[in-house]
């Protein structure tokens, strides 16, 4: 049975708790944008694409519950809680992408003297819900694009080694995921040899989380500490590396989990292929380059602790930004549902 880290049926919603992970699984329930917002800034939920559909998830079932008494008023609530929404974590673009897709689209049905606000509603509703299959749906084209590319820079009938950061799977997504969803296609073509991924700390999602889907996926995968991949490159024979994304710019600047960027250079001197996969809900079309991609920066406690112990001497000034932008020139391609691009290339495609 796939791992899914968001579960919405019948107007309820449930998320896998991240933060507990491995050793635990539990669903927690979200019922308001207030729960939808705490869960993403917590980080009990994380990925880009998760973000936006637990967030846009999160004011579904809040509108679903209540009356409202105009479209113009629905159109209100929704416009303020998207806008709330986007203030959960601030790097990863798909959360303000999909608010402005819904405050426009919210704004469009308020003015269709065509319908009431009970059809409102549900239109607007329902448009939410096809994020879920429509996030599944790109992830699995990312992995075929993704697979057919690598694979073709590859001798005939070659196994693949695929080093990839942080996590992009099902964990981080509607299902299947991004650069994790690549390594499942290169899997299911039996062309995956194996697959390194980085413990990426200080939240573990390599360790705690990839390493989770790969084991039950029984997908060979050795975990590495962040430090090793240098030598890893060196004498593991690494075919390419794919990573996800955060927020691409049009010039192809990629904001990703921090660590992402020395990778890329590391990869660059090795002369190996490097990917980043992501879906165009995770492209800035507003943003030119990556000069102005606000990094988050996460609590020191982060850092300091693993769960309630202290690794780290009290007293120590801490730094720790989620994220770090790699320079289109260190990306081989960019892998989306509708192709892999050279970044140069990026700014052509009609977003
Ligand atoms: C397909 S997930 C994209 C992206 O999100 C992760 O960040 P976080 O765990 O802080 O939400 C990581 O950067 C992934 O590459």
């Amino acid at each position: 049975m796939a791992l899914q880290s968001i579960k919405y049926e019948n107007n309820c919603l449930t998320i896998l708790d991240q933060l507990l992970l491995p050793g635990e699984s539990k669903y927690i329930v979200v019922q308001n944008v207030e729960d939808g917002w705490q869960v993403i800034n917590k980080m009990q939920v994380r990925g880009a694409p998760a973000i936006a559909i637990v967030g846009c998830l999160s004011l579904a079932v809040e509108i679903h519950a209540k009356k409202f008494e105009s479209k113009q008023a629905l159109c209100e609530v929704i416009e303020k809680q998207l806008n709330y929404l986007i203030s959960s974590r601030p790097t990863a673009v798909n959360m303000k992408l999909a608010a402005n897709d819904l405050i426009s689209l919210a704004k469009q049905l308020t003015f269709d003297g065509s319908i009431g606000v009970t059809d409102m509603k549900a239109r607007f509703i329902t448009v939410i819900e096809k994020m879920l299959e429509d996030d599944i749906a790109d992830n699995k084209a990312i992995g075929e694009f993704g697979a057919q590319s690598i694979l073709s820079k590859q001798p005939e009938n070659t196994m693949v080694r695929i080093l990839t950061h942080c996590n992009t799977g099902s964990l981080a997504t509607a299902g299947y995921g991004t650069a994790l969803g690549v390594i499942r296609s290169l899997y299911s073509k039996n062309k995956l040899e194996r697959v390194y991924c980085t413990e990426t700390r200080p939240y573990n999602q390599g360790a705690r989380l990839t390493a989770f889907e790969l084991v039950h996926d029984k997908i060979p995968a050795t975990l590495i500490v962040d430090s090793m991949v240098a030598s890893a490159m060196k004498n593991k024979k690494i075919s390419a590396v794919v990573v996800g994304a955060d927020r691409v710019a049009l010039n192809g600047d990629t904001a990703n989990k921090i660590g992402t960027y020395q990778i890329a250079i590391l990869a660059k001197h090795h002369n190996i292929p490097f990917y980043v996969a992501a879906p165009f809900t995770s492209i800035d079309s507003n943003m030119k380059n990556g000069n102005g991609i606000v990094i988050e920066e996460r609590p020191e406690t982060e850092m300091t602790f693993i769960g309630d112990y202290r690794i780290a001497a009290q007293g120590i000034t801490c730094w720790n930004p989620a994220f770090d932008v790699t320079p289109s020139s260190l990306i081989t391609g960019i892998i989306t549902e509708r192709g892999v691009f050279e970044p140069s290339r990026l700014a052509d495609v009609k977003m």
